[in-house]
């Protein structure tokens, strides 16, 4: 790879004697990695080898992805490359934080702290990118989360309608990208000596924004995946001048992981517990992670209200018709939002949502169509087979031609609405018609796994 001479000069000045090693883990080979949902009932996945543990994250192993696979499609693993495995596992959340992952998509880091949240809490993914935030909807969907709402809204206007309100922010912030030169050999011609400088100004106002909404004692993650001080330990010095309440904290370090480097910046010697992976060290494509928390205090600002259902009578109906067909437990009326032609389950106590621009405000449980109710996609993945009546068991070759929209036959099954497993993990829905499954996999979905 050719790598700016700017570059070259700026990393054997900051590294001395490291930069040799630093700068020929360019050539080498990306790492891939993916981590296992432990929402999945405990499903291990079966195209995908578990023999080489990410040591220093608790789902995640190393190895490429097969996205025409069972084990992607249902959400059972999740692509991610190693070393940013490790900003999920310092964020840790627990079930019952409120917790917002403020520039998320394609969703690794989402996905990541909703592994620990078990269902609980909430959740609020953001992306300001509005295609980019679709695709993060899409993997929320896919990982099956019942706790996330994923928004579209800048930081500075998301900062107004949740005012000291997360107990743990992630802000893992756009950036120069220079740990990603080896997957994305495009993104080396977008480095220019200033590129840094200027990524370092957006970081800067998006922490500003994540600061208002964080809570007295609530704990801020920031992350880039770039090597460059200015958008690594001068932002957090930047921080830690401005914020008198905010204090780092220690982060717990691991082989080849290094100490942040307060000779970067302004020689604050807090800066040290933050951390570097670099990709000479750790087999990964390096990070920069700091962990910092706000000073106990007051809370200045009152409770928000909580969201409203708003079904009306005929929707009520239509959807309790479907539901009692396929759902043990029945979803309290009071979690239940139209939104547009569709129903969505919101998680417990959600904030009024007003005006914010919501892709997707919990789980996305089906559409209207004309007089009826069609169960979607998501309220299968975001459940165990056991939440529902009578599942559909598939065979391997039946989940193809499910995924690749074809109609099939079973026996025995009652008609009506049936959610379809396949090796213990809920696929979609079909309607049986006297022994033939109607296909409601999404057409925009729909694949070969094989080539035909
Ligand atoms: C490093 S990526 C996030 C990766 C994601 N956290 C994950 O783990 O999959 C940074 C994201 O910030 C978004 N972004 C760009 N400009 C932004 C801004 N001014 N404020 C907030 N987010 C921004 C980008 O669209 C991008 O999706």
């Amino acid at each position: 790879m050719q790598l700016p001479t700017a570059f070259i000069q700026k990393y054997t000045e900051l590294l001395g004697e490291e930069a040799p090693a630093f700068l020929a883990a360019f050539e080498e080979q990306p790492t891939r990695g993916f981590r296992v949902n432990p929402l999945k009932g405990g499903q291990t996945p079966t195209a995908h080898t578990l023999k080489e543990p990410v040591q220093y994250c608790s789902f995640g192993y190393y190895g490429a992805v097969d996205g025409k696979t069972l084990d992607h499609q249902s959400g059972l693993i999740y692509s991610q490359e190693p070393s940013a495995m490790y900003v999920g596992e310092v964020a840790h959340p627990q079930p019952q934080d409120r917790v917002l992952d403020l520039c998320a998509a394609p969703g690794g880091k989402t996905t990541h702290l909703a592994s620990f949240m078990a269902q609980g809490g909430l959740l609020v993914s953001n992306e300001i990118n509005r295609k980019r935030a679709e695709i993060l909807a899409e993997n929320v969907e896919r990982f099956g989360l019942q706790n996330t709402v994923v928004t579209n809204e800048s930081p500075d206007s998301l900062e107004k309608y949740f005012p000291e309100f997360f107990n743990v922010i992630v802000v893992d912030a756009p950036c120069s990208g220079e740990g990603m030169f080896r997957k994305d050999h495009e993104a080396v011609q977008y480095w220019t000596p200033d590129y840094p400088a200027s990524c370092a100004n957006r970081q800067k106002k998006i922490l500003q924004s994540a600061l208002k909404m964080l809570r007295p004692g609530g704990r801020l993650i920031y992350s880039t995946c770039t090597f460059a001080p200015e958008e690594d330990e001068q932002n957090m010095a930047w921080l830690l001048q401005n914020y008198p309440d905010m204090q780092m904290v220690p982060i717990k370090k691991f082989p080849g992981m290094q100490d942040g480097r307060p000779e970067w910046a302004d020689g604050n010697p807090q800066l040290k517990a933050a951390l570097r992976l670099f990709p000479h060290q750790v087999r990964g494509e390096g990070h920069f992670i700091a962990q910092l928390q706000k000073a106990d205090g007051q809370m200045q600002v009152k409770a928000p209200k909580p969201q409203k259902t708003n079904l009306n009578r005929q929707q009520k109906q239509d959807w309790h018709k479907v539901e009692g067909q396929i759902l043990k437990t029945p979803i309290p009326e009071s979690r239940l939002l139209v939104f547009g032609d569709y129903l969505y389950a919101m998680p417990a106590n959600l904030p009024q949502l007003a005006n914010l621009q919501v892709v997707r405000p919990g789980v996305n449980l089906g559409r209207y169509k004309k007089n009826r109710f069609e169960p979607g996609l998501p309220l299968a993945l975001a459940n165990q087979p056991e939440a529902f009546v009578a599942p559909v068991q598939l065979t391997q070759a039946q989940w193809e031609n499910y995924v690749h929209g074809d109609t099939f036959t079973v026996s025995e099954v009652s008609n009506g609405w049936h959610v379809l497993v396949c090796r213990g993990l809920t696929v979609g829905f079909g309607k049986v018609v006297n022994g033939t499954v109607k296909n409601f996999y999404p057409k925009k979905l729909r694949f070969a796994v094989r080539n035909k």
